[in-house]
C-alpha cells in the first residue's frame, strides 16, 4: 500500500505560513510577597514553516514545545524576536476550551464555536465529529457517552473527542495540535493521521506536539527538536526523531543503583 505521507512530502512546500525569527518567550513566576522570577521558556528559536508541511515538535519535558505552540496560536506574547502566523491559527488539544461538567454533546458545540465555526456549521458537522471520535458505538445506544458530562470520560475518550472537534475545522491556515495523538487505539490513530494528511493537503500547515516519537514519525514530514528552550535540530522527521531518541538513550539518567 502506498504511504500517503511520502506522497504529500514529495510535493514542493508552498508559501510561508509561520515565520519565527529569534523568538524569545519568558514567563514571570511570583516567588513570594513582591518578588518574582523569570522563566525563559523559549530562547532564540528561528524557523520558516510552509503551506503543506506537517511539523512535529519534539523534546523532553519543559523544553518549550507547548509555549511555542501557544505563541504561534497568538495566545502567548513573545519577549523579543518576530513571530508571524498567517491567517487564522487554531490551537487544538488537551487544553482546548471544553467544560468538564457539560455533556460531550454540549462540548462539541462549545468547541466548534471556540474554533470559529458558526452554530449552523457545528450542527451540520455534528455527526461527522461524533463518528470520528468513535464515542458513539452502534448497539450501545443505552449508554451514549455524548449525553454524559465529560468528567466521566477516560482521558483517552476526552482526547478523542477533542481531536475529533478540532479535526472538523475548515479554513485554518495553521493548525496546532497538542498531544492529541498520544491516546486512542490503533484505529483512531490511523484515522487521525489520515485527517492530518487531508488538512495538510487542503493547504494548511499542521504543527503537532507529541511525546511519542512514533506519532511524529508517522504523521509529520519535518520535526523541530527543542531542548531547554533552544532549537537543537530542524529537519526531516525521521532524522530528527532518530537523533532525539539517540540522545535520550545516552543522556537519560538511570539513577543511583543501590
Ligand atoms: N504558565 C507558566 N508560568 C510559568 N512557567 C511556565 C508556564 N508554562 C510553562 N512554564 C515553564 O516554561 C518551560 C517550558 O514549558 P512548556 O510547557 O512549554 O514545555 P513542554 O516542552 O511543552 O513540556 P511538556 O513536554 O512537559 O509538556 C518550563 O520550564 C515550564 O516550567
Amino acid at each position: 500500500m502506498a504511504d500517503e505521507r511520502t506522497t504529500h512530502a514529495a510535493k514542493a512546500p508552498g508559501d510561508p505560513t509561520v515565520i519565527a525569527d529569534r523568538v524569545h518567550i519568558a514567563y514571570t513566576v511570583p516567588t513570594g510577597p513582591g518578588g518574582s522570577r523569570r522563566v525563559h521558556a523559549v530562547k532564540g528559536v528561528s524557523f520558516v514553516a510552509r503551506r503543506g508541511e506537517a511539523i512535529g515538535l519534539i523534546g523532553s519535558n519543559g523544553s518549550g514545545k507547548s509555549t511555542l505552540l501557544k505563541a504561534i496560536a497568538g495566545l502567548q506574547t513573545t519577549e523579543s524576536g518576530t513571530l508571524y502566523t498567517r491567517g487564522r491559527p487554531a490551537l487544538l488539544g488537551v487544553d482546548a476550551a471544553l467544560m468538564n461538567d457539560l455533556s460531550g454533546e454540549r462540548n462539541v458545540v462549545l468547541g466548534g464555536l471556540a474554533l470559529g465555526m458558526s452554530r449552523r456549521e457545528v450542527a451540520s458537522r455534528y455527526d461527522e465529529i461524533v463518528d470520528f471520535s468513535g464515542l458513539r458505538r452502534p448497539g450501545r445506544e443505552d449508554d451514549d457517552p455524548l449525553s454524559r458530562p465529560m468528567r466521566t470520560y477516560s482521558s483517552g475518550m476526552g482526547a478523542r473527542l477533542r481531536f475529533a472537534i478540532s479535526a472538523a475545522t475548515r479554513g485554518h491556515d495553521v493548525l496546532l495540535i497538542d498531544e492529541a495523538l498520544a491516546t486512542g487505539d490503533a484505529d483512531f490513530r490511523r484515522r487521525s493521521r489520515r485527517r492530518i494528511d487531508e488538512l495538510r493537503a487542503a493547504a494548511g500547515t499542521v504543527f503537532l506536539v507529541a511525546h511519542s516519537a512514533t506519532a511524529i514519525r508517522q504523521t509529520c514530514d519535518r520535526a523541530l527538536w527543542l531542548e531547554a528552550g533552544t532549537l537543537r535540530l530542524d529537519g526531516p522527521a525521521d532524522e530528527v526523531v532518530a537523533a532525539y531518541e539517540e540522545s535520550t538513550r545516552t543522556e537519560t539518567p538511570t539513577g543511583p543503583r543501590t
